[in-house]
Formats: structure tokens, C-alpha cells, sequence
């Protein structure tokens, strides 16, 4: 048993002439919700990828839960997608099922059970026989979550899920995170609002694929040296000082 979820050392990717990620190391420890933040284009949703096996990186090592990515490794990784891979003409509940059975929940009295438990934890449970294409966007965004989560998944991988979602919303997506820790789940998540980096145990700042800054929320406000710094401020502190506080 590994105490670090993921393990990434000096990962390089590049789109054909657009370096995405540049030797970018981070150590993600077990049962935290870790935020990957930073502008439009850092990387978050390019090493997302590489984090969930859909992109390979070009170099550098990547380990989870102690193993290189295989197959196998796949089925302990739940992932939200920044954009929605829900089939709009079936149900909820009939998308969820889907996810199910691609994650290899094949008993079906088992499979059942858990899809009621996802639905009434996103609370879905009066729209479940409705179309997705009928749903709201905030709605949209609560089924990719249970399609992500449906199998209870140990690492789970959410690309701006709270995109879009009105603050209640947002609130109970984040008690719901935390109960998930409680659990010993790792979240690792990407997202450019400060309101979620409050939410994370560690952050890690991203700018043009590179760590400049890695640390707790209270870590990367006391480095700007002002003790009434917002998050915010240490993301521009890190940027003008080039990541002070990554890897120390
Ligand atoms: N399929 C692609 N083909 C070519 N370039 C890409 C592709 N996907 C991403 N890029 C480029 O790679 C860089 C990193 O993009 P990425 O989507 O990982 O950033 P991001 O931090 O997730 O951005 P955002 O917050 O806007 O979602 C950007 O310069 C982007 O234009």
C-alpha cells in the first residue's frame, strides 16, 4: 500500500509544434482533493488526459497507486470529462448503466443497487427515466459526475466539474468531495476558479505546462509574505516569482 495516488516525474507532451506539458513533476498523496489550477491553456486538461491514460506522455514517468498505467489500472480510475461524454438520447439512469458495465460492474442486482445510490446522491432521482437531452446544464453536469463515480472508483479525476453549477449546487458537489476523502478517495481536480482552490487540500499552479507553484491553500498564501493574501494573490505572487514554493 503507497501513501502517494500519483506519481508524475518530468512529463513532457506536445500537440505537433505546442508544448502542452515541460517536465512537470507533482506527488499526489492518497485521500486529499488536489487542485490543478491555472489560465486557459496551462495544461490541466492535457495532463487530466495523460492522468487517465487517453494521451501518453512523450516522456517522463507516471505512476498510480504505485503502478505504471495498464488496462487493469483503469477500472480503480473514475473521470469526469470537461465536456460531457453522456449519450443525450438515453435516460439518466440508462447512461449511468452504461458507465457500469464499461467499468465492469457485472452483477446485475449489485450494478442496480449502486446505480439508485449514485442517482439520489446527485440527486436525480425524479428525473431518472428522462432523457439527458431534456436535462439542464447543471444536471448534465450532476449525471457525468455519478457516471464517473458509479463504480467507487480510489482516484478520481474531475475536469471543471463545477463549471456552470449555481453555488448551492457547487456546495453540495464539494460536501460530496469531502465525504469521498473521508473515504480515503483521492480527487484530483482541475479548475480556474479560486472558489474551488479553497475547497483543495494542495494546489498545484500550472502555467505554460509547467508546476510554479505546489503547496496547501494556507502554504501558498503565507509564501506572498502578506498575511491577508487570497489565493488569488499567491497565484500572482507565484507568477511573478516563478514558483517559489514548488518542490522545496
Ligand atoms: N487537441 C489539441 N491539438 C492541439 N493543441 C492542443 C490540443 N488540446 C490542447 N492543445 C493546446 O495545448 C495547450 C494546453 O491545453 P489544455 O487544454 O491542456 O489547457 P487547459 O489548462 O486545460 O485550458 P482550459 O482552462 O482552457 O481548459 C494549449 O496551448 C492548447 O491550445
Amino acid at each position: 500500500m503507497t501513501d502517494t495516488a500519483i506519481s508524475l516525474r518530468d512529463i513532457s507532451f506536445s500537440y505537433k509544434r505546442i508544448k502542452a506539458l515541460d517536465d512537470l513533476s507533482l506527488e499526489i498523496p492518497c485521500g486529499i482533493s488536489f487542485g490543478i489550477m491555472g489560465p486557459n491553456g496551462a495544461g490541466k486538461t492535457t495532463l487530466i488526459r495523460i492522468m487517465v491514460g487517453l494521451l501518453r506522455q512523450k516522456s517522463g514517468y507516471l505512476a498510480i497507486l504505485g503502478k505504471e498505467f495498464s488496462r487493469q489500472l483503469e477500472y480503480q480510475l473514475g473521470y469526469m470529462p470537461q465536456i460531457h461524454s453522456l449519450y443525450t438520447e438515453l435516460t439518466v439512469s440508462q447512461n449511468i448503466d452504461f458507465f457500469a458495465r464499461i467499468y465492469g460492474l457485472r452483477d446485475k442486482t449489485l450494478r442496480k443497487a449502486r446505480i439508485e445510490e449514485v442517482i439520489r446522491l446527485v440527486d436525480l432521482w425524479d428525473r431518472r427515466n428522462d432523457a439527458v437531452m431534456n436535462l439542464s446544464g447543471g444536471m448534465k453536469q450532476r449525471v457525468s459526475l455519478a457516471c464517473a463515480i458509479v463504480h467507487n472508483p480510489p482516484v478520481i479525476f474531475l475536469d471543471e466539474p463545477t463549471v456552470g453549477l449555481d453555488p448551492e449546487l457547487r456546495c453540495r458537489f464539494w460536501e460530496y468531495f469531502k465525504s469521498l476523502n473521508q473515504k480515503g478517495v483521492t480527487i484530483v481536480i482541475s479548475s480556474h476558479t479560486l472558489d474551488d482552490a479553497a475547497h483543495c487540500d494542495r494546489l498545484a499552479f500550472l502555467r505554460e505546462g509547467r508546476v510554479i507553484a505546489e503547496g496547501t491553500p494556507s502554504e501558498l498564501k503565507a509564501a506572498t509574505g502578506n498575511a491577508d493574501a487570497s489565493l488569488e494573490d499567491a497565484f500572482l505572487y507565484s507568477i511573478r516569482t516563478g514558483g517559489a514554493l514548488s518542490h522545496e
